[in-house]
């Protein structure tokens, strides 16, 4: 997260941190006490090493009274994701057990209609991404504000030049952005999670390359068969 803020200790209980090897990859955030959405990028991050989620988390390094490390019981990228590709970057996530939900887990509402949010819409990002150009990692949650951006703008030459699908949508990037490992958090309009942190151009800060998030308005279809499908 660039020039943006710590969150107050617990006031986002969703958002979990993926890691590989006790280091932080990728954001993610819990939509029930079993599954989390992040972005399927992450993978690309992971090999064959193990991926664990960490709930309940302000500090990464601290103890915390409801912080959990929670393993994976299954992996489901969408069909139609791929490397390189920036389109259906979603990753579901089905936890060996379920999480007690407390004060400071909490799983949250996504958007279940498959409609634009308004340009100029504030949204909150928060991640525990690069808070640097330099790469400065935090040891605590941070989180942005952030203006929807129309899509006809974001797809202007100078921007995106037409790459970004109605099954995205951007925010404005002039300074305050999401950046490095903040990739599968949630973008969070008016408390409920509209799209998820997509790597999009890397570029973080620049208000040429805004920040692109996946909707989940439009994979809502796909969410509820894997969530109605998978065992355990
Ligand atoms: N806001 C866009 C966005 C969202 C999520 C991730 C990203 N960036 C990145 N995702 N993966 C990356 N691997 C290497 N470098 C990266 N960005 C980077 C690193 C140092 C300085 C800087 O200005 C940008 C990224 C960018």
């Amino acid at each position: 997260i660039l020039r943006g803020e710590e969150t107050t200790p617990h006031q986002r209980p969703y958002m979990t941190s993926l890691q590989v090897a006790g280091e932080h990859i990728c954001g993610g955030f819990l939509i029930s006490d079993q599954w989390v959405l992040s972005a399927a990028h992450c993978l690309e991050d992971v090999g064959n090493e193990t991926l664990q989620v960490l709930v309940g988390a302000h500090s990464l390094s601290e103890p915390e009274r409801n912080k959990r490390l929670a393993g994976v019981q299954e992996l489901f990228p969408h069909p139609n994701s791929s490397a390189g590709n920036p389109h259906d970057d979603l990753l579901l996530i089905q936890l060996k057990e379920k999480v007690s939900i407390n004060s400071d887990v909490q799983f949250l509402a996504f958007q279940r209609q498959d409609r634009d949010v308004p340009a100029g819409t504030p949204c909150e990002v928060a991640g525990w991404g690069i808070i640097s150009n330099t790469g400065k990692r935090p040891d605590k949650l941070h989180q942005v504000e952030l203006a929807v951006l129309s899509r006809a703008t974001c797809n202007t030459r100078t921007h995106y030049d037409g790459a970004v699908t109605e099954k995205l949508m951007c925010t404005e990037s002039k300074r305050k952005d999401s950046c490095k490992g903040d990739s599968g958090g949630p973008l969070v309009c008016n408390g409920v999670a509209e799209g998820v942190v997509a790597t999009g151009s890397r570029i973080c800060g620049n208000w040429k390359k805004p920040g692109i998030y996946t909707r989940i308005g439009p994979y809502v279809t796909w969410i509820e068969s894997v969530l109605a499908g998978a065992h355990r």
